[in-house]
């Protein structure tokens, strides 16, 4: 790539999360002079306040439960009790080390990092602070953040956020909304110690997810001591002098110490100056692209979370790659995010890929459906409760496996490794003919024989 001479840089990024360093260290490599704007700090929402520091906590988490179960097997543990202190200092260093390293990785590629909060003034020109600097490209990746305004008063409550940076745990939680967010720190929180309400307003949690897993999920949530209150949210939130008050459809009141405000993010493009470069947001507030990430706006590009399409880590980066080598290199390139795999990282956890059930047989699919629900041999030895849920969605036409779905022990690293085999189109047929890893328990994938049912597909069929 020649640079212009005429603008400081070929390519000024604002944002250094997921997608915005991807993008960036690439553009680099193809030799674009790159600078990255960063208001907070490096790593963005995944590695400072998301996916790795929600982890490290479900690892927290799940130990309380292996001490636990060391006991079924032979173990003397003496009582046990989480102290949140030592384990939110250990995560503050963990994701300083992980800034350090994604600063160097920038700086190892040959991108200027840049700190402070940049916004557009015009085309071509990001100011960021005193400094005024242009660019022939300027690529959006701002993000998301937590919404502070869907209910009345949820703004003075915590959100994943302010959950992340907790040092002590607390006594009582109230999660408020049932998506991805809402349920993990609902099993992880409940996991650990804490007396977890979670409402919802849906009849299930996880709205978007298979049925099977909605149902086994609520299941499991129960069963780590969770009190689901289905088809309930607060209309209003009423701060009080210690805790706060749910005010409930009816009249009802809730009175807790603690609330988790999880009902949502929203791009973040407050201050950003959309409005120099003549952009407006979507309804959904989102910076608007087309399959190039190219907005309306000439020079103007926009990738992740920003975009709110599928606001996922792997999706940010794979948006930021592909959006890099095809202005920056040799050949253009698209992307297809319509099967992605995903995971939720309840205990026990959730692995997805492929259409739910009811989705599939929508798009017109006759469906076999194969399912296995069993206590895995860890849980049985010790008579733990804990099951696993696996179901595989196979075209009755083409025999090609659909959908994997998971809910049980290892589940996103099951699912992570079927995807390949999807990816690659695989048949039940070759399900069929790979030979099963014994004893585990994703051998089960490889030896479902029969179908537990056998449907036509609703849209062939004429049903809703
Ligand atoms: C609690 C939680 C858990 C999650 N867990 C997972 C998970 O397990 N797996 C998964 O795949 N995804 C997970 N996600 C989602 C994932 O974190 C996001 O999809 C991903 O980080 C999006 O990347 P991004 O680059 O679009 O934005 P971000 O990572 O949000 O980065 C945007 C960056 O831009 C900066 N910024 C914003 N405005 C400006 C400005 N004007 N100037 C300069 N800088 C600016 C922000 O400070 C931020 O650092 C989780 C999210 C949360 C909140
Ligand atoms: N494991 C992962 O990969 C992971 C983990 C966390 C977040 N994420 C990503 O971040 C995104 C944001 O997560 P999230 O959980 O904040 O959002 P979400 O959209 O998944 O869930 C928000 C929930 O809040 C509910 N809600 C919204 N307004 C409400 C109201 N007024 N009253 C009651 N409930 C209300 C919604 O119905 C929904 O159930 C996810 O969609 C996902 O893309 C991924």
């Amino acid at each position: 790539m020649s640079g212009n001479d005429s603008f400081d840089f070929d390519l000024i990024t604002l944002g250094a999360g997921s997608g915005g360093v991807a993008a960036s260290r690439r553009a680099a490599t193809l030799g674009a002079r790159v600078a990255i704007v960063e208001g907070s700090r490096v790593g963005g929402t995944c590695v400072i306040r998301g996916c790795v520091p929600k982890k490290l906590m479900m690892y927290a988490a799940q130990l309380g439960d292996a001490i636990n179960e060391a006991r079924g097997y032979g173990w003397a543990v003496e009582a046990a009790r989480f102290d949140m202190a030592p384990w939110a200092a250990q995560k503050a260093a963990e994701t300083r080390r992980l800034e350090g390293v994604y600063r160097q990785n920038l700086a190892g590629s040959g991108v200027k990092v840049i700190d402070g909060w940049g916004r557009l003034d015009g085309p071509n020109t990001v100011v960021v602070g005193e400094q005024r600097l242009t660019a022939r490209h300027v690529l959006i990746a701002t993000g998301a953040r937590p919404v502070r305004d869907s209910i009345e008063g949820i703004g003075d409550c915590a959100t994943s956020d302010e959950v992340l940076d907790l040092e002590a745990l607390p006594d009582e939680v109230a999660v408020i909304g049932a998506g991805y967010i809402g349920v993990e720190f609902a099993s992880i929180l409940a996991r650990l110690g804490a007396k977890v309400h979670l409402f919802y307003r849906d009849r299930q949690p996880l709205r978007g997810f298979d049925e099977d897993l909605r149902t086994r999920a609520a299941q499991s949530l129960e069963a780590a001591g969770v009190v689901l209150h289905a088809g309930q949210a607060p209309q209003r939130v009423q701060r009080q002098d210690s805790g706060f008050e749910l005010h409930m459809a009816g009249g009802l009141t809730h009175r807790f110490p603690f609330v988790l405000n999880a009902t949502g993010r929203r791009p973040h493009t407050e201050g950003l100056g959309l409005e120099t470069v003549g952009l407006t947001v979507d309804k959904r507030g989102a910076v608007p692209v087309n399959e190039r990430f190219e907005t309306p706006a000439a020079g103007i590009h926009a990738i992740g979370d920003v975009t709110n399409r599928l606001n996922l880590t792997p999706a940010a980066i794979a948006e930021g790659r592909a959006w890099a080598e095809s202005l920056f290199g040799p050949t253009p390139r698209t992307l297809d995010l319509g099967r992605v795999a995903t995971a939720v990282f309840t205990l026990p956890p959730l692995g997805t890929i492929g259409p739910t059930e009811a989705q599939a047989l929508k798009d017109g699919h006759a469906l076999k459906v194969f399912e296995a629900d069993f206590r895995p041999m860890k849980q049985t030895f010790i008579g733990g409760a804990e099951r696993s849920y696996m179901k595989l969605l196979v075209d009755a036409d083409t025999d090609r496996v659909l959908a994997v779905h998971m809910l049980g022990a290892d589940a996103p690293e099951i699912v992570q490794s079927l995807a390949v085999a999807l990816t690659c189109g695989a048949t039940k047929a070759q399900f069929d003919r790979t030979l099963a890893v014994h004893p585990t328990s994703a051998e089960e994938f490889v030896l479902m024989r029969e179908p537990t049912r056998v449907l036509p597909a609703a849209a062939r069929s004429g049903a809703a």
